[in-house]
Order: C-alpha cells, then sequence, then structure tokens
C-alpha cells in the first residue's frame, strides 16, 4: 500500500515492444486541479526529468487553458513489427493516419518496405502514411530510404526525423521531396528554434512532458511558426489528456496527432481510457478509476525508485 494517497506508481505492459521498452511505468501526482502524470523514460538524467515534472504539475495543480475544439484527429502508432501484426494494428486502430517506426536497431530496410506496404494495405488508398525514424539514418541513407519508403507507402505524408542532427535534418529536406518532420531535434535540442533558423523541417512535433508543459508548448508552437503535429510519450490516459490539451488550444491544426497510444497499452488507470473513435479523441480530461490503480499498482522496490527519482529532481535546482 502507498502512504501518500495523492502521488500513485503504475506499472502497465505494452501489447508490442516500442522504443525499446515492454512495460510502462510512471507517477501519477494530484493536485487541487486533478491528476498529472510524470513518467520521463528511464534512462533520462534528472535534468532531462525536469520538465516532465513540470507538465505533471500543470496538470495537477493549474490545470490546462481552453480548447478551441472539442476533439482532436489522431493516428495509429505501428511499432517495428512484423507486415502481419502491423496490418491488423492499423484495422484495430480505426485511423485513417498511421505513424509507422521504421529504421529500428536489427532490422533492414526491407523490414520496412514490407510493414509500409502491409499498413497501406490495411488503410487504403485515402489514409495518410508517415514514418519515423528516430534519427537513425546518415543522410545517404535517409535520402535513400526515404525514397524507397515513399514508393512502398503509395506516398508519405512526411518523415519524421530521419537524422539526428538539425544540421543534417537541414540538408536531407533539401534532399527530398517528402516532407520532414521534426521532434528529437525540438524535445531534446538546447535551442528548438534552430529548426526554425536553419529551415530544417516542415512540421513540428511537440510532446507536451519533455517540452515541459501545455502553456510550454504554446509558446514554442508561436515561435517555431510551422504547423504542429501534438504527440505522445506513450503514456497513461492521465499524460495523453495533457497532449490533447495542448492540440484542442492550438490556434491551428492540419494534421493528425501521435496521441493514439493508449492502443499500445494493455491497461490503463482511466474510467474511460483516451482511445480513439472513428480516428478522433475526445477533448477531456481522465477520471481515474481506482480499482485499475489498485491493478496497476508498481512493485514496491519500483515504487521506492520513483519515488527517490522524484525527490531528485523536484530537489535539484541546478537549472
Ligand atoms: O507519435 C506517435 O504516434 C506516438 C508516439 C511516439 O511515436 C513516440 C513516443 C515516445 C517516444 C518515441 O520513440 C516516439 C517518437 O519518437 O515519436
Ligand atoms: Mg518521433
Amino acid at each position: 500500500m502507498q502512504v501518500d494517497a495523492s502521488l500513485h506508481v503504475f506499472s502497465i505492459p505494452l501489447r508490442t515492444r516500442f522504443r525499446g521498452i515492454t512495460v510502462r511505468e510512471g507517477v501519477l501526482l494530484r493536485g487541487d486541479a486533478g491528476w498529472g502524470e510524470w513518467s520521463p523514460f528511464l534512462e533520462y538524467d534528472d535534468a532531462t526529468s525536469r520538465p516532465w515534472l513540470a507538465c505533471a504539475r500543470e496538470a495537477a495543480d493549474v490545470g490546462w487553458p481552453d480548447p478551441l475544439r472539442s476533439e482532436v484527429p489522431v493516428n495509429v502508432t505501428v511499432p517495428a513489427t512484423d507486415p502481419e501484426r502491423a496490418h491488423a494494428i492499423v484495422l484495430a486502430g480505426g485511423c485513417r493516419t498511421a505513424k509507422v517506426k521504421v529504421a529500428e536497431r536489427g532490422q533492414e530496410l526491407a523490414d520496412d518496405l514490407a510493414r509500409v506496404e502491409a499498413v497501406r494495405d490495411a488503410l487504403g488508398p485515402d489514409g495518410l502514411v508517415r514514418v519515423d525514424a528516430n534519427g537513425a539514418w546518415d543522410v545517404d541513407e535517409a535520402v535513400r530510404a526515404i525514397a524507397a519508403i515513399d514508393r512502398a507507402a503509395g506516398g508519405l505524408e512526411y518523415v519524421e526525423q530521419p537524422v539526428m542532427s538539425v544540421e543534417d535534418l537541414a540538408v536531407v529536406r533539401r534532399r527530398v521531396d517528402v516532407p520532414i518532420a521534426a521532434d528529437e531535434s525540438i524535445r531534446r535540442a538546447e535551442d528548438p528554434y534552430r529548426v526554425r533558423d536553419l529551415e530544417a523541417a516542415d512540421i513540428a512535433v511537440l510532446k507536451v512532458q519533455p517540452l515541459g508543459g501545455v502553456r510550454a508548448c504554446l509558446r514554442i508552437a508561436e515561435d517555431i511558426g510551422l504547423p504542429v503535429v501534438v504527440s505522445s510519450a506513450v503514456e497513461s490516459s492521465v499524460g495523453i489528456a495533457a497532449g490533447v490539451a495542448l492540440a484542442a488550444a492550438l490556434p491551428e491544426l492540419h494534421h493528425a496527432c501521435g496521441l493514439a497510444t493508449v492502443q499500445l497499452l494493455t491497461d490503463d488507470v482511466a474510467v474511460d481510457p483516451l482511445l480513439p473513435v472513428d480516428g478522433m479523441l475526445p477533448v477531456a480530461r481522465a477520471e481515474v478509476d481506482d480499482a485499475a490503480l489498485d491493478r496497476l499498482t508498481a512493485a514496491g522496490d519500483r515504487v521506492d525508485h520513483w519515488r527517490r527519482r522524484l525527490d531528485a529532481v523536484g530537489n535539484d535546482r541546478s537549472s
């Protein structure tokens, strides 16, 4: 049993391995405005994890700006899995846009081509296919792979972070016809605005936890001057609600968002999990389900781990 009822450590297995993880852990914090989620990935250091905490505190203590829309279009997220599974995930997802992971370590370009072909087959000709390489290619690999994947997909909406550095991103953007989206070049960069200054991307992917919350992201969206795709960090519905709040408060939203990732989890902490209906998520806070909290409570040593981590990040004032 946990002592502090306003703090809860959860552990939820994933359906399919995603970004190297099979279980999602994090902390739910309750404040005057409701629940917030703090779930920096396990390998992140204290400084990297601090904006994630600002996002959780905004949710718990203050709440979010008023929404400008009542629902948000989303993509189904397809892990770097085999074509049959990718096909089934897209069919089950019920979305018109699919985001497909490519360039996974240990796989070949042929694996990516087979996966995007299967995704296109499942979506039909009118759906949109986008891919995310998480910066795994060098410039020449990216140029070759993007052309091949674009053909296999029957046309790509965009490619997210094909190469890691923002300088290389700018070079790739000038050598391919497919639009470029920046993710790590914004959320992991010392200066997110170099993407704008180097004209390195056509689209900005914004994630509320790594970038410090809804208000912080609204400022970035305004200053960066690019169309925005709000994407998740594979949170429970409590964390996803913050991303939905950002997508709902953006003055303009032209693309589906990467916020349907509760589908990647085997369970959730909410009474009504934030799952898409006809490719749309409702703009709503997640109501936490006490029975789910009990069911999904992390083991004692993991609770201790997260409490220590929270103390370190909360008390560290070095930046
Ligand atoms: O954007 C989506 O469809 C889902 C979220 C997603 O892809 C990611 C969430 C968290 C970590 C990342 O590896 C990954 C991404 O790079 O965008
Ligand atoms: Mg990405």
